[in-house]
């Protein structure tokens, strides 16, 4: 008897910080229709797909995040893609006044905002022994307290009155112990709790916040900072269930079901979307790298 394997049209996706060629919608096109959404880190990797894909299914976007040359020209790419207004703005999420300045402007700009993306993060590969104690805090400032900042900026500006939807960005990577990650894995364990705890609280407001948990995404920053290109090479990823690393356009769309009325029941919640990698894949990323655990890591 033939062999009958299954396989699926993965979404389009490019490699570099730049928009589809072209796209196809699996959403109804409309789904995010005159919605706005403020996207944390949304100038590159994952964050702007999110920004894309929202916008071609109606959204206007602000993108913010430190570096304003980079956003203003990630924000003429989105617009030409999509013909949805996008605003660059400059904010660090581990300044709360910065924060509230760029929402203020948001809602001068927009009148209205509907989601919020907790996108902005930062990353490296340090065995727990040669992170300095700032390199600690400084992960646990941006990807935490950033998440924290802005969510309730957000919340006491607009969504307590108003409703809206929080979708925070996780990472599999704190669901086991990982060698090189303690810094990381602490600061999105605590992102997962933050998510729970805001869903409890702001739920009656008709606040939904939930989080989605990549696991390793292709064509990233975060990828690449990681040992993406490294364990495609020694053909790790053939350990991972669905054999291969994720894209980035995957990953939107599961921010746009959580941040849309698709998912109008669902609050709390931590999709993850890593191919099945944590549940079976050797992650010990210091072994596939050869990295000693007494040395410094800078990659
Ligand atoms: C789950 C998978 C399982 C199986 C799959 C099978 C195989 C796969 C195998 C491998 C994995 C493959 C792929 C990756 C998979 C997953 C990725 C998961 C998560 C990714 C998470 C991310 O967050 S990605 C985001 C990446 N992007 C960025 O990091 C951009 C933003 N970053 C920054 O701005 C900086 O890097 C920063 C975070 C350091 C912040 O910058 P800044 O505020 O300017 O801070 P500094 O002043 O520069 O530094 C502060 C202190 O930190 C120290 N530091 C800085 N860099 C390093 C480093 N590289 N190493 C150690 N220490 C560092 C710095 O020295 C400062 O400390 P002092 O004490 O000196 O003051
Ligand atoms: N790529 C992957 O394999 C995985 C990624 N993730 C998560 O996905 C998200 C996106 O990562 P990825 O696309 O890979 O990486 P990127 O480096 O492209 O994205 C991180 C973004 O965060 C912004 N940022 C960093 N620090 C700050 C800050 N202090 N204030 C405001 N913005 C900030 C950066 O912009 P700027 O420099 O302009 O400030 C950048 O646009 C992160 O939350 C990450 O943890 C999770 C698992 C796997």
């Amino acid at each position: 008897m033939a062999e009958h394997r299954r396989t699926e049209e993965l979404p389009e996706d490019v490699g570099s910080d730049d928009c589809l060629a072209s796209y196809t919608h699996i959403y109804s096109p409309d789904l995010l229709q005159d919605q706005v959404a403020f996207i944390t880190g949304g100038g590159s990797g994952i964050g702007l797909r999110i920004a894309e894909i929202f916008m071609r299914h109606g959204c206007d976007t602000v993108i913010a995040s430190r570096n304003l040359d980079k956003l203003k020209e990630a924000a003429v790419k989105l617009s030409a893609a999509s013909g949805r207004r996008c605003l660059p703005l400059r904010i660090d999420v581990r300044q709360p006044d910065g924060i509230a300045a760029a929402v203020d402007e948001t809602l001068k700009e927009f009148g209205r905002l509907d989601i919020l993306i907790n996108n902005a993060a930062g990353n490296f590969l340090c065995p727990a022994s040669a992170l300095s104690f700032n390199a600690f805090k400084t992960v646990l400032e941006i990807d935490t307290m950033g998440t924290f900042n802005t969510s309730k900026v957000v919340y006491e500006k607009w969504f307590k009155d108003h409703g809206g939807n929080v979708v925070n960005v996780s990472a599999t990577l704190a669901y086991r112990g990982q060698a090189l990650q303690v810094h990381a894995g602490s600061a999105k364990a605590a992102n997962d709790a933050m998510t729970k705890h805001l869903a409890v609280e702001w739920g009656p407001s008709g606040v939904r916040v939930n989080a989605v948990a990549p696991g390793p995404i292709s064509g990233t920053e975060g990828y690449r900072k990681l040992g993406g290109p490294a364990a495609e090479a020694a053909g790790s990823f053939q350990a991972v269930p669905l054999q291969r690393a994720g894209n980035k356009t995957e990953m939107a769309h599961c921010a746009l079901f959580l941040a849309s009325r698709a998912s109008s029941y669902v609050t709390g919640a931590i999709l993850v979307a890593d191919g099945g990698a944590w549940l079976t894949s050797p992650n010990d990323v210091s072994a596939l790298l050869g990295i000693a655990a007494s040395k410094r890591a800078k990659l």
